[in-house]
């Protein structure tokens, strides 16, 4: 297999009116790997998205598929012959041609062909037995297929996709995500994916972008960006997080919940200790005491139940700690204990992420 990149984009940036909404974008993405440009509302996403497929004009940086140029600030490939797909959220299917028109549209070539390859895609996307009908005669996730049979019939090196799925109620999105990432990798496109929901990024990507403010803060496996987030807020980004705050004094970090070791840093640094909710540990109070203490979950630290939900598989429990700080634990649904039991926290020591506390910028003084 070829190791160039079917889309490799190197430093893009783009301002509006002089603020930098996309700064210094660099990936890259192989055939049949699907890549999901994560990130809140504003950060740039959509915009990385236009730029490469041509819509939009970069201020700086570069565009590559297969080792070819497509766009830099001077060479520009025009949009339509660039190889590239597109499906966004807001598609429209030409109402007055039927699936089998729409899924032709963009195809040129023998009419034998173009049927044959109409009929394959249709039959990828499990809609050969709609193939005469009008788009009107559709459900949504219908349309939604067709769609996606739509923009991958010219063959695309590459696929854009900009929250395509977001139109879909839950079960449908799940069950349209999951072909729809069959279809793809059976094709050997490479998708980039805009989303700003962790779980569509965690279901569909090989490999995640995560982007904060215009810049691709972190990008890995799902696995590896879920379980070795480079910061807090990504680690937020992903689920509910409680934090521990102490200061660094001896490479030590005391807290409610014992010592943590942090080797390296200053003392005087305050760091944030953060645990995903089921990463706690929780255990019942055997009058007035807690378990003993282990390597693997450190100190307990008593709290009281300040709210139980069921939630189905399980139940989120708020607690309040002895020194007044709040923690939310996530137990298997069978436990719902009731509110103002005492019982008895312990963090999981090999899931949670210590992280320094960044030292704020000072506000420039006038001299
Ligand atoms: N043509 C434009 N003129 C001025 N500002 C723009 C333009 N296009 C985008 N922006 C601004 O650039 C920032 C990034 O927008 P972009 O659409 O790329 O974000 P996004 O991450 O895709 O957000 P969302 O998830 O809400 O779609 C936003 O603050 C937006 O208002």
């Amino acid at each position: 297999m070829s190791d160039i990149p079917r889309l490799e984009i190197k430093n893009l940036s783009r301002s509006f009116a002089g603020r930098t909404v996309v700064d210094d974008v660099s990936l890259s993405i192989m055939p049949g790997q699907v890549t999901c440009l994560l990130g809140p509302s504003g950060c740039g996403k959509s915009t990385t998205l236009r730029m490469i497929a041509g819509i939009e004009m970069q201020d700086s940086g570069e565009i590559w598929s297969d080792g070819e140029l497509i766009c830099n600030t001077v060479e520009r490939i025009p949009p339509e012959g660039r190889g590239i797909g597109l499906m966004f959220q807001d598609f429209a299917l030409f109402p007055h041609l039927t699936v089998a028109g729409n899924v032709a549209y963009g195809l040129r070539g023998r009419r034998a062909q173009t049927r044959a390859r109409v009929e394959d895609l249709l039959a990828k996307v499990g809609m050969s037995a709609h193939i005469d009908r009008y788009p009107h005669e559709l459900s949504g996730g219908e349309q939604q297929r067709v769609a996606l049979a739509r923009a991958l019939a010219p063959r695309p090196r590459i696929m854009l996709m900009d929250e395509p799925f977001s139109g879909l109620d839950d079960r449908l999105r799940d069950e349209i995500r999951d072909e729809t990432l069959d279809v793809l990798k059976a094709e050997g496109t490479a998708v980039l994916l805009v989303t700003h929901e962790p779980a569509e990024a965690m279901r569909m990507a090989d490999e995640i972008a995560l982007m904060r403010g215009g810049r691709i803060v972190q990008t890995g496996a799902p696995y590896n960006i879920y379980n070795t987030p480079i910061d807090r807020e990504a680690a937020a980004f992903f689920s509910d997080i409680n934090v521990v705050s102490s200061t660094v004094e001896g490479a030590l970090a005391q807290t409610v919940f014992g010592q943590f070791l942090v080797p390296g840093v200053a003392d005087g640094t305050k760091v944030d200790i953060v645990v995903r909710p089921q990463h706690l540990k929780i255990d019942f109070d055997r009058q007035g005491k807690g378990p003993n203490p282990t390597i693997a979950t450190g100190t307990p630290a008593r709290g009281t139940v300040k709210r139980a939900r069921f939630m189905g598989g399980e139940s989120l429990v708020e607690f309040t700690l002895d020194d007044g700080s709040e923690m939310t634990a996530v137990v298997p649904s069978v436990f719902l204990p009731k509110r103002g039991m005492v019982l008895w926290l312990m963090i999981r020591r090999d899931r949670c992420f210590i992280f320094p506390r960044p030292v704020p910028i000072p506000l420039a003084t006038e001299v």
